[in-house]
């Protein structure tokens, strides 16, 4: 048994459905070829942790068993080791693990199994990294309420969404981005990384996560017809298209968020900033991917 693996395990991530001790029987059972080593983080101090427990065992692998906000804490805290990462979505929305098909906990197992280790680019955002998507203002409820009510059907999403809509005004920003300014009013505006949702839905259909670009998405929906219309778009994967979205594909950019609206990244609220600026930093991770997605990906 030469490879060794770390797990870190987010005990409240999602519907906090596993103990430690299904944990350890999990791996013993689909990954007998590893030496596995769990970490259960505590929500304090964990990223110093992470690294010290890193040290100590030096795995060939990281798995992380949590959700978006945990993946983002290991990677940050292992941004200078070149292992590989696997996400195991046990998450309540999981948008990245499904940006890399893996979309359920067998679906993680598998990838291990097949070991497609991807490059995956991050945007420096501050001090921060986003590795899927951050966006400004209406949207940080958007994304909540979306991931929150997917599972009980479309039908109950869209309704329950209208009247926020109706409700949020578009709001203004200054976009910077390839030598060019542009005056922006949106009531959705996106950075986007990742290409999807954890519902699945679309948001950056021809966005990849190692092509060392991103995409910043501005969506401008005025009636519920609109708004219907942008919703089932983002499902059948052809938002580009809709007259009310508007997207720049580029690897830095400066936004001015000239109403001062809430801005979030990879689902942590982030205040309301005057000014951000933006940045890919090219392949900072590796990350393994499903079989599926690196099917999708070379074609
Ligand atoms: N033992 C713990 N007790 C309390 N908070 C914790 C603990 N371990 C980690 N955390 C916190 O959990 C948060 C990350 O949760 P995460 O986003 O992974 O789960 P989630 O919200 O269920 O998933 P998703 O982002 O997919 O919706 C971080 O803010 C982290 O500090």
């Amino acid at each position: 048994m030469s490879q060794v693996c770390l797990f870190i395990f987010n005990p409240i991530s999602g519907d906090n459905a596993y103990q430690k001790e299904e944990i350890l029987e999990m791996l013993e059972l689909k990954m007998p070829n590893f030496q596995t080593h769990l970490f259960v983080t505590t929500g304090e101090n964990d990223s110093d942790k992470i690294k010290s427990e890193f040290d100590r065992v030096s795995p060939n692998l990281v798995m992380v068993g949590g959700g978006d906000g945990t993946v983002k804490l290991v990677a940050m805290s292992l941004k200078q080791e070149q292992v590989p990462i696997c996400i195991v979505p046990f998450g309540s929305a999981n948008g990245l693990a499904k940006c890399m098909g893996i979309d359920t906990i067998e679906d993680a197992w598998e990838a291990i199994r097949d070991f497609h280790v991807q490059d995956v680019d991050a945007i420096r955002i501050r001090d921060e990294i986003c590795l899927h998507l951050s966006d400004f203002g209406f949207n940080a409820n958007l994304v909540k309420r979306f991931e929150e009510k997917a599972g009980r059907g479309m039908l109950a999403y869209i309704q329950s969404s209208i009247s926020e809509i109706f409700n949020a005004e578009p709001h203004r920003y200054l976009l910077e981005i390839n030598g060019e300014k542009h005056e922006v009013a949106a009531k959705m505006l996106v950075i986007a990384n990742g290409d999807r949702y954890g519902t699945g839905a679309l948001i950056n259909c021809k966005g990849k996560l190692y092509d060392g670009k991103f995409e910043i998405i501005a969506l401008n929906p005025e009636s519920a017809k609109d708004y219907i219309r942008m919703t089932l778009a983002m499902f059948r994967g052809d938002l580009e298209e809709q007259r009310d979205s508007k997207i720049w594909r580029g690897d830095s950019c400066v936004i001015h968020n000239l109403d001062k609206i809430e801005f979030q990244i990879d689902g942590e609220m982030m205040g309301k900033p005057e000014k951000i600026s933006a940045e890919i930093e090219k392949h900072a991770f590796q990350f393994i991917t499903s079989k599926t997605y690196a099917a999708c990906q070379s074609t």
